[in-house]
């Protein structure tokens, strides 16, 4: 792969940096994904997902490039150097998936960041693989960067990327976003270990997260774990970032919550064939009153659980008639060979089998339940065909799903049930907003949403809409890149970037 036998500061590297890229996304995932085919051959996928919407443009505009893994262990395989956009694959081996992104990405920091829904698991060994894949992941970045250029790391895959890079590279400026939750301080005391965790953070010259309390517990760790000084201010939404005080550096930490395309869902949802699959959806399921949907990857944090058991006690109490509501859930696989998410399935399916053995009828059952990634355009039609949106995690960095099924409703129809838990509560106040705990508060507040009057639920829609369509994934982008070329480090290697 290009520049692995090369070391970093050498001349030979920098000679070869005249032509790099000046912005380079470093991510767990490459923004395609390699699969392979029964015959045994290979072909690249587009990686569904916001990240790739978002930062493809901004990457092309300025010749940038892509670190991350091709998606499947054990591929060697080439970069792709192209004039608008390159990508370079980091291989990881099959122990590295199970140590690396299954152990301590999924088994320790998910469930630990995630409120400890679940019990993290301290692994040492996979701790020293997860050490061991950031290396490699800022080996690769600091061969390629050219000379004083931008690099954008992303997520909690890849936290000790940003010091071992500006070890590496201290020529470069260095963003890193996280998309999950950082969480209160009591819980993240629990890592073993933590300072690395927050050493590695502090080597970014602009630490960004979704919401100002994520960037405030962070700011707080620095100064608690590592000692540095920091600044005691409110943190704002993409304005009053913290400081922390890193011998002459100072690294700032702040508030940019990330959204979707929404102009693009906008159009599409509109389309003639997008429309024409809705009213199709609804026949196929047989023309019910009302349609409930939930759609997420099957993750033990979304509370998929939480409102199938809402939806089975207003069935059991006949507040809810099964000949008139359908509910859809459509759950992407995910992380399959983690214990946990092994149970939530198990869980999942018992809950859907219950259900529509007590409720359903031969040919009508209640639940309709798909285990598998579903076409964009399809996702699309289901949106438009919804007129309830279930999105009752127990905690959720941001949640897009909730924030694509408002851009989907230009009709101004059809109500959101959203988690406060999620990051988008903090921004879709007119949603149905719900405590998932509260199960009791969930069934009321379903009832309410299906229940809702046409001119209330145009009222909320209307206000969500603004809300989504004013701030998009490019104005996430842009805010976090100009807020980085802003930064003091910035300014003393002369970075900028057309924008
Ligand atoms: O790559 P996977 O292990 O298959 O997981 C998919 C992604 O899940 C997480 O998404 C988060 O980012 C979203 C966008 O910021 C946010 O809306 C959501 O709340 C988060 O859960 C994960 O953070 C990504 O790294 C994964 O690629
Ligand atoms: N069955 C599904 C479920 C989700 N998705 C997409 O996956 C993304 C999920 O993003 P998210 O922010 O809600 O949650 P995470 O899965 O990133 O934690 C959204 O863009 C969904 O449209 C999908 O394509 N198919």
């Amino acid at each position: 792969m290009a520049g692995k036998s090369v070391s970093a500061g050498s001349d030979e590297a920098r000679a070869s940096r005249e032509s790099a890229p000046e912005l380079v996304v470093v991510a767990n995932r490459l923004p395609v994904d390699l699969e392979k085919l029964p015959d045994g051959s290979t072909r690249w996928k587009r990686s569904p997902g916001g990240l790739v919407t978002a930062l493809e443009p901004v990457l092309r505009q300025n010749h940038g490039a892509w670190v991350g893994w091709p998606g499947v262990p054990d591929v060697d395989v080439d970069p792709i150097v192209e004039d608008g956009l390159s990508l370079y694959p980091v291989t990881l081996s099959s122990r590295d998936v199970t140590e690396y992104y299954e152990g301590f990405s999924n088994g320790t920091l998910w469930p630990l960041y995630h409120d400890v829904v679940v019990k993290p698991i301290f692994d040492r060994t996979w701790w020293n693989t997860y050490v061991e894949v950031n290396r490699r992941f800022a080996e690769e970045t600091a061969a390629i960067a050219a000379e004083n250029a931008t690099v954008w790391v992303q997520d909690y895959q890849l936290q000790l990327v940003p010091k071992m890079l500006r070890m590496l590279r201290p020529d470069l400026t260095i963003g890193f976003f996280q998309h999950i939750p950082f969480p209160p301080i009591e819980i993240f005391m629990q890592l073993p270990w933590r300072t690395e965790i927050i050493e590695g953070l502090l080597g970014a010259d602009l630490v960004g997260f979704h919401l100002p309390g994520g960037a405030q517990n962070f700011v707080y760790l620095a100064n608690r774990l590592v000692g540095h000084p920091v600044s005691r201010g409110q943190i704002g939404v993409r304005s009053k970032f913290g400081e922390v005080q890193v011998g002459f550096r100072t690294v700032r930490a702040g508030a940019f919550p990330i959204s979707i395309d929404s102009g693009e869902l906008d159009e599409l949802s509109k389309s003639r064939s997008i429309r024409q699959r809705a009213k199709q959806i609804r026949q196929e399921l047989g023309n019910p009153r009302r349609i409930m949907l939930g759609v997420d990857r099957l993750d033990y944090t979304k509370g998929i659980n939480i409102r199938m058991t809402a939806i089975q006690e207003l069935l059991a109490e006949g507040r809810l008639d099964p000949k008139e509501n359908i509910f859809v859930q459509l759950a992407t696989p995910s992380r399959e060979r983690v214990e946990h998410y092994m149970h939530m399935r198990d869980e999942i399916e018992r809950q859907v089998g219950r259900i529509n053995g007590d409720f359903g009828e031969v040919g009508h059952p209640v639940v309709h339940y798909l285990h598998r990634p579903i076409p964009r355009n399809e996702l699309i039609a289901f949106f438009v065909a919804a007129d309830v949106m279930l999105v009752t995690p127990v905690r959720d960095g941001m949640n897009l799903v909730a924030k694509e099924y408002v851009a989907c409703r230009s009709d101004l129809g059809g109500a959101l049930l959203l988690s406060e838990f999620t990051g988008a509560a903090t921004e879709l106040r007119q949603a149905y907003l719900v405590n998932p705990h509260d199960i009791d508060g969930v069934k009321d507040s379903l009832l309410a949403a299906l229940d809702q009057a046409p001119e209330e639920g145009r009222k909320r829609m209307r206000a969500l809409r603004r809300q989504v369509l004013a701030h998009d994934v490019n104005r996430w982008a842009r805010a976090f890149l100009n807020a980085l070329a802003e930064t003091p480090h910035a300014g003393e290697t002369g970075a900028s970037l057309r924008r």
